[in-house]
Parts: structure tokens; sequence; C-alpha cells
């Protein structure tokens, strides 16, 4: 199969910035002028008092400078600030989509394991927490780093012995904040795996909630997800607890630097080593120091879950999937004129190592007729079509579609040769017209579509559907069992696959549906090679060639009389009622 599994590392800022070259200029610009007119803004605060002490006539000026460069300081920021959300909006909407294709394309056996809701997640709480991360990780943290530098530089210029003295009490505080950092890290993990998990978990009971209300199973599954979620809270309220310490612990560093600068600053003043503009100054830019540094803390939080949302997007986009193109281009692959529709030889397969499903199966479909499979539940009747259709690979042996091996085909267009109804009709949300148009790539006329209806009998019932072929379908309005078969099949006369896998239900179709459905089997037959898995005597009776299969292994094969008079299991089967006879098959 065409996978391919690179480990996939998301650089976050380059495909944040990718070919966006004057947007990033702009908003760095933007941040840079921010960020000096912020720490101008104390030393023109400086500039003020020193005016006011010479009671020179600049006050007025100075005074006016401090207001400016405050507007400048909050026009530059707020705008560099909402093109970074742009930015970071586009970021995610740019993830989204990878995953939704990523997610569609993976195989079968992955998407089951990964599970609907926990991929699902990635759109929704993984996405905004990204963002959360996009916000404050490119831009405003490195801002933030420079503007602490560029303080501290100028405190030095100031003052060295104060800025010592601030120094050493920020210090400890930020030794003690890097530690909880990291204990905030390992809660977000565990979170954010147990929100994954439980929403998927709910997703998948959401869609069982039949049987869930049949079982009146409401209250028990309440409290077991009530459960996790109290579990998950618990991890919310540990991770805001180290959240919460964050801040006063950086507050009370600043405030013990303010007195211990208050009281040196006094000192030096009083001894003449500090004028009393600098020391404005210097308490001034004290006070701005501890902005970005809280900021970045503050933000902790958000960075934290974001680099796990991160790592989880990087594990979506790791996992294998099969790439297939809407439709290949270039010349459709060739096949011999004649060659068998699906040839199985010495298949083997397990869907988990050491649980043999399938054991040397090897049967013929020939390019058309019917062909049915029949045998107990379990043994194996729908893995064989799911081989073909190549959901999974093969253990052993080979599987050729009209001449051509599996591995040798374009997943494109092998499974654009190939038309596919499933056991239970799984139709998608959508409308009946697009239903039927699923696999086509041309628009059809309506007329063609309702006569594909009406081959099935189905064509008065849409027709009676409020907005007809448009009637959205699979949500609030549903169609039954019996008529998603016939759906399905329409389908499958709108297409031009020469070969028709068919997992025939065990119970959907009252008798008149049944007549008119094999009718339809029958006529497809005629031209197309249809493999049906049968649990109907009616099916049997009319193909060409009956497989049965049993726990894996083909057991005999053969037209139906002759499997009646040779195999005994066949002939107990059949007995048995596994083969149900029309009459017995109930209404839809
Ligand atoms: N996704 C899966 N993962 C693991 N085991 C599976 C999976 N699907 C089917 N099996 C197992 O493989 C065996 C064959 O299943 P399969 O669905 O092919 O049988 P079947 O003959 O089509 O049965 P039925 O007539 O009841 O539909 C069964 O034992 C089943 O439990």
């Amino acid at each position: 199969m065409e996978e391919q599994s690179p480990t996939q590392k998301l650089a976050l800022s380059r495909e944040m910035t990718a070919g966006k070259a004057n947007q990033v200029a702009v908003i760095v610009l933007l941040a840079l002028l921010s960020t000096m007119t912020t720490l101008a803004l104390p030393l023109i605060g400086g500039a003020f008092v020193a005016e006011l002490e010479k009671g020179g006539g600049a006050v007025t000026s100075a005074a006016l400078w401090m207001v400016a460069v405050g507007l400048a300081a909050a026009v530059t920021g707020t705008l560099s600030g909402y093109l970074l959300s742009k930015l970071g909006i586009e970021l995610v909407t740019k993830l989204r989509v990878r995953t939704l294709r990523h997610a569609l394309g993976l195989p079968l056996k992955i998407a089951r394991r990964e599970g609907t809701g926990d991929l699902a997640a990635r759109l929704t709480s993984d996405s905004s927490q990204v963002r959360g991360l996009t916000e404050v990780g490119p831009l405003q943290l490195p801002m933030a780093a420079l503007q602490v530098v560029a303080t501290l530089v100028i405190m030095g210029l100031l003052d060295w012995v104060l800025l010592l003295m601030t120094v050493g009490s920020f210090l400890v505080a930020i030794i003690g904040v890097v530690f909880v950092i990291r204990a905030i890290r390992t809660k977000f993990e565990a979170l954010q795996t147990g929100v994954g998990k439980l929403s998927d978990d709910f997703v998948a009971t959401l869609e069982a909630l039949t049987v869930v209300k049949a079982h009146r199973a409401e209250s028990r599954l309440v409290r077991s997800f009530s459960a996790r979620a109290e579990n998950l809270g618990g991890l919310e309220i540990a991770a805001a607890r180290l959240e919460a310490m964050v801040v006063p612990v950086m507050t009370l560093a600043q405030q013990v630097a303010l007195v211990i600068v208050i009281m040196g600053g006094g000192v030096r003043y009083v001894s003449g080593e500090l004028s009393l503009p600098n020391l404005v100054s210097f308490l001034l830019l004290l006070l701005q120091l501890a902005a970005p540094l809280v900021m970045a803390i503050q933000a902790t939080g958000a960075i934290q879950a974001g680099l796990v949302a991160k790592q989880r997007f990087e594990s979506v986009f790791s996992l294998p999937y099969e790439q297939v193109d809407d439709r290949t281009e270039g010349e459709p692959v060739a096949v011999a004129p004649g060659s068998p529709a699906v040839v199985l030889h010495g298949v083997g397969f397990a869907y988990e190592a050491g649980r043999p499903v399938l054991d040397e199966v090897g049967f013929i479909v020939p390019p058309n007729g019917l062909t049915a499979m029949v045998g107990r539940s379990g043994a194996g009747k729908t893995t064989v079509l799911g081989l073909i259709e190549r959901f999974m690979e093969l253990d052993s042996g080979k599987i050729s579609v009209f001449g051509r091996e599996l591995p040798d085909w374009p997943l494109s267009e092998l499974r654009g040769r190939i038309a596919y109804v499933d056991q239970s009709f799984t139709l998608l949300r959508d409308t009946v017209r697009n239903n039927l148009l699923l696999g086509l790539d041309q628009t059809v006329p309506d007329e063609v579509l309702l006569d594909a209806l009406e081959q099935v009998g189905l064509r008065e019932e849409i027709s009676a559907l409020p907005q007809g072929l448009d009637t959205p379908i699979g949500g609030e309005s549903d169609l039954s069992g019996g008529q998603r078969q016939r759906l399905a099949l329409a389908g499958v006369l709108l297409s031009d696959a020469r070969l028709v896998l068919l997992d025939e239900p065990s119970s959907q179709l009252d008798s008149l549906n049944e007549g008119r459905l094999r009718e339809v089997v029958d006529r497809l037959a005629e031209d197309r090679a249809v493999l049906v898995v049968a649990h109907r005597l009616s099916t049997v009776q009319h193909a060409r060639h009956v497989i049965l299969l049993d726990r894996g292994k083909v057991l005999a094969q053969g037209t139906h009389e002759r499997l009646m008079s040779e195999s005994e299991p066949y002939a107990e089967l059949v007995r048995g009622q596994m083969l149900r006879p029309v009459d017995s098959v109930s209404a839809s």
C-alpha cells in the first residue's frame, strides 16, 4: 500500500511565517517600536523629573513627550498583537486542513486505533491550544526577553549596584518558577491525552445511543464518564494550583526588589552617588521589569498546553496514510481483457498477530456473473472483501484484480474499479444526491438518478421526501435499513465499476424488495463481476459459483446444487437456515 510514515516535526514558527515575509517584517518592526517606546518611557519620566528639579521651561514638552511615547507604545503593541493573531489563526486553519486530509487518508486499522473523537479533538481543543501558543510564542516571548535584557542594561548604566540588588531578588524566584513550569507540563500532557480519550469514547457512545437507551444504560454511562471527567478536572486543578503560584512569587520578588532598591537607592541618593532623576528612572524601569516577566510566566500554562497540542498534531501527521488522489491522472491502468475479476491465492491474514482469520484462502471470481460467498458468522467473509479493497494488507498469498496483483494497482485506480456496499449500508451524512454521486466524477441529470432509484424501488419514497434528491440524510432524518440498502445499490448501478462487492445483511428486506433487489443484482451480474457475501438461499441459488468459508478456510466451492449433494457442511448450513429462505426474511 502507498503509505508513508515519516516523523513529522512541526516547526510552528516556520509554518506560520512561510511565504509571509512582508507581514512578518511589519509585525517585527511594530513589536520593536513598541518595546523601544516602552523602554524609553521611564527615561523620559526621569527627564521630566530633572526638568522639574531645574524648574526649566521644558517640563511641558517632557510631559507631552511622555504622552506621545506612551500612545505610540500602545498603538504599535496593539497592531503587532492583532497582526500576529491573524498569522496564528492562519496557522491553525492550515493545521486543521492538514489534519482533515491526513485523518481521511489513514488506513482503516489505524483510524480505528486512534479513535474518531481523539482525532476530532485536533480540530477543536488542540487547535485552540496551538493558537494560544502562537499568541505568545513566536513574538511576544522574544520581545519580552528583549525588553528584559534592554531594561537590565539600562538599569546597569543608571546604577550597577542597584541592578545587582534587583537581579538577586528576582533570581531566587525565577529558579523556583522553572521547576513549577516543568511540573505544569507533565500535568498538561496527562490532561490533553485524557481529554482526547474521553471525547473519543463519548463520540463512540453517542453513535450507539439507541443501544444505550434500549439497555437503560444512561445512568451507568453518566457515572463512568463523570468519574473520568472529574479525574481530568483534578489534573486541571493541580495545574491551575501550580500556575497560581507563579504570579505571586514573581510579584513578591518585585516587591522585595522594590523595597531593597528604595532603601539602597535612598542611601545612594543621600550620599550623592545617584541623582534623583536616575533613581526615578530606575524605579520606573524596575516596575516595568516585572511586566514582561509576569507576562511570560502567566503564559506558562498556555505555552505548555500549546506544546503538548503541537506534539499531538505531530503524532497524527506521523501516522501512515494512504496516498489516494481524487482521481489518478494520465492513462488509466490497462487490464488484460477477459482476466478474472478477482483471484485469491493462498491468502492468509490476521487482525492481531497469532490469531489468523484467513488461512490459505483461494478462489476465482470470473469477469462477469454472480459469485456468492457463504459461511457461518465470523468465518472471515467480510475480511475477504476488505482485503480485495485493500483496506488491510495481506499477511501471505496473493490477490489479483483484473489480472493485476494488488500492490501493482494505484490505490485510487483499484478502488475506482470496485463498487463496495458494506453490511450496514453506511451512508454519508449528506443529501441523497451526494450519496448517489459519491464515486462519480461527473454531474448526472436528475432523470438518470431517479431512474436508478426506480430500478431499486426507491423512486417514490425519495420523491416523497421534503427536498427530494436534495434531502439530507443520516442526521435528524434517516432512512430505514432496507431503504439504505436500496440507495447503496442505486449508487452501484450509477457507477461504472466492473467489480461489485456486496456484503449482504442477514435481514433487511421484505420479500417484495428482496425480489426486486435480486433482479438488480442479476442485471449487474450480466456484464460485471459481482461477489456477494450471501445470507439468503435465493442469492446462492442464483449464483454461478458458491464459496463456502469456514473458520478462515475455503471448505468447498461449486454450484449450489453441487454443494448440496457433495458438501455436508454446506447442506447443513442450508438446512439450519443459516441461508435464509425468502419467506423467513423479516420485513424492513
Ligand atoms: N477490525 C477487527 N479487528 C480484529 N478482529 C476482527 C476485526 N474485524 C473482524 N475481526 C474478526 O475476524 C473474524 C472474521 O470476521 P469477519 O467480519 O470477516 O466475519 P464474517 O464471516 O463476515 O462474519 P458475519 O457473517 O458475522 O459478518 C472474526 O473472528 C472477527 O472477530
